[in-house]
């Protein structure tokens, strides 16, 4: 179990640069095998889990060429279905939440497609029923070995048809599109997920030639054709780090800017910490983010009642932020009610920074009311051990507030979505060691 030791209550200062989306990346290395042509990927982000992607391509025969940092040729021009059966992938395959999106496109290309239950954060119950019923739709059979929790489709052929999905799932989204793209026939896809990342990999699959409709949108129309060619694509940067790091900015009272951050694929990421007091300027395609040396405080509702944080599906605001704001919110002035509606052990990592002194009562398991502290009380550092990666984040950007020299264990959980982190916090001053 890997442990950072981090010396908290530094201002920081100077710029960093956000890597190339974990979720994005998790679909696009997909879809490299829905065509036995070349696909060169940028930006893509050196973690834990796009890493372990990389590797069962490689497993799975996709020839692949490092071109530079970050960058990528994927060619799966004799690829090995065979592996998808054997122990090792049994093992390997489940490494990661991201590998269930494996199964799409081999589906479709293949007429198989299996995965034993994938992993990724213990964040609550996260089914897998939207993938299956569209993969069912599109006419293939379904097993499920559950014993080995062993999930496979397989079909002769797909054909498109018109699906409305039970939930806007973004990984079940982006599976049965990669599917739908190969099959005969026009799929409609009504309650989509539609996300950046999902944008993002509509536009790749229509620069090797799919035919989707309505990117962007929760109603994707998707004429299927016969097969499809190479493309280069780059990776947006990463919302979440984003936000990561301006919730860092605020709890540190730094002046930060983080550069390149594709203003126009932030949705309401910026209105939300803007309700939250946090400052914010677009300068160019970066975000700076002055000294709140008077802290920040957060807007009440018109009425004067409480703020709601939420999440929902895009454009909401992505749960993945929500932990994050919670902390920042500690500082704030004023209260919040932080819900997060989808995942049912998401927030429990707030007894942590109970016990670090910050003042939240958590309601229920999906919400928590945060009354700051405005900066009139520090967090007292602890030791803790990192829950799942946003939490492992959010507790992170606490010790490097707090007072006194923190520990936290199993960073695996943060280097599963942040690429050389200690590092990059070095950079702008922080005090933070990986033993
Ligand atoms: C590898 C990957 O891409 N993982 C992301 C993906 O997981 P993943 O694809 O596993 O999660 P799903 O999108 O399937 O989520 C399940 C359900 O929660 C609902 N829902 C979603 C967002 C929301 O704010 N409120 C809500 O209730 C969705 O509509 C869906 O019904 O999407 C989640 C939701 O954005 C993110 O937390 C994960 O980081
Ligand atoms: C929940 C997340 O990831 P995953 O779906 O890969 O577990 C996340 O990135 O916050």
């Amino acid at each position: 179990m890997g442990t950072f030791k981090i010396e908290g209550g530094h201002q920081l200062h100077g710029a960093i640069t956000p890597q190339g989306a974990k979720n994005e990346a998790l679909q696009i290395l997909c879809a490299v095998l829905l065509t036995d042509e070349a696909v060169t990927i940028h930006n893509i982000p050196d973690i834990v889990d796009v890493n372990k992607l990389i590797l069962l391509l490689e497993d799975l025969g996709v020839k692949i060429q490092k071109k530079g940092k970050g960058s990528y040729t994927f060619k799966a021009d004799d690829v090995n279905t065979g592996y998808l059966q054997s122990e090792q992938f049994k093992k390997d395959g489940g490494g990661l939440r991201g590998s269930i999106m494996l199964v799409g496109p081999l589906l479709a290309r293949f007429g198989m497609g299996y995965i034993p239950k994938p992993g990724g954060d213990k964040i609550g119950r996260r089914r897998l029923d939207t993938h299956f019923e569209g993969f069912v739709k599109l006419g293939a059979t379904f097993r499920y070995n559950r014993e080995e929790h062993f999930y496979g489709v397989e079909a002769k052929e797909l054909k498109g048809t018109y699906m409305l999905l039970d939930e806007a799932s973004v990984t079940g989204t982006a599976n049965i599109l990669m599917a739908a793209v190969l099959a005969k026939g026009t799929t409609t896809i009504y309650n989509a997920a539609c996300e950046p990342y999902l944008q993002q990999l509509c536009k790749m699959l229509n620069r090797m030639g799919a035919k989707i409709q309505g990117v962007g949108s929760n109603l994707l129309t998707i004429e299927g054709v016969e097969k499809l060619g190479g493309t280069e694509h780059t990776m947006l940067p990463d919302m979440i780090e984003i936000g990561s790091w301006i919730g860092l900015a605020a709890m540190t009272r730094s002046e930060l800017t983080i550069k390149n951050v594709s203003w126009e694929n932030l949705g309401v990421i910026p209105s939300v910490f803007r309700k939250l007091g946090i400052t914010l300027e677009q300068k160019g395609d970066d975000i700076f983010i002055p000294k709140h040396e008077d802290g920040y405080e957060i807007q009440n509702y018109i009425d004067g009642s409480i703020l709601t944080i939420a999440d929902a599906p895009w454009p909401g605001l992505t749960p993945d932020l929500l932990s994050i704001i919670l902390v920042m919110a500690t500082q704030a002035r004023g209260e919040v009610l932080i819900h997060q509606k989808m995942f049912e052990s998401r927030l429990f990592f707030v007894d942590k920074l109970i016990d670090m002194g910050a003042k939240i009562i958590l309601c229920d398991p999906h919400r928590a009311t945060v009354i700051g502290h405005d900066f009139k009380s520090q967090l007292k550092a602890t030791t803790m051990v990192s829950p799942d990666i946003r939490a492992g984040i959010s507790l992170l950007i606490a010790a490097l507030s707090a007072k006194g020299t923190s520990t936290i264990h199993n960073i695996e959980q943060i280097d599963r979505g942040y690429e050389n982190i200690e590092e990059r916090l070095k950079a702008i001053g922080a005090k933070i060691v990986r033993l």
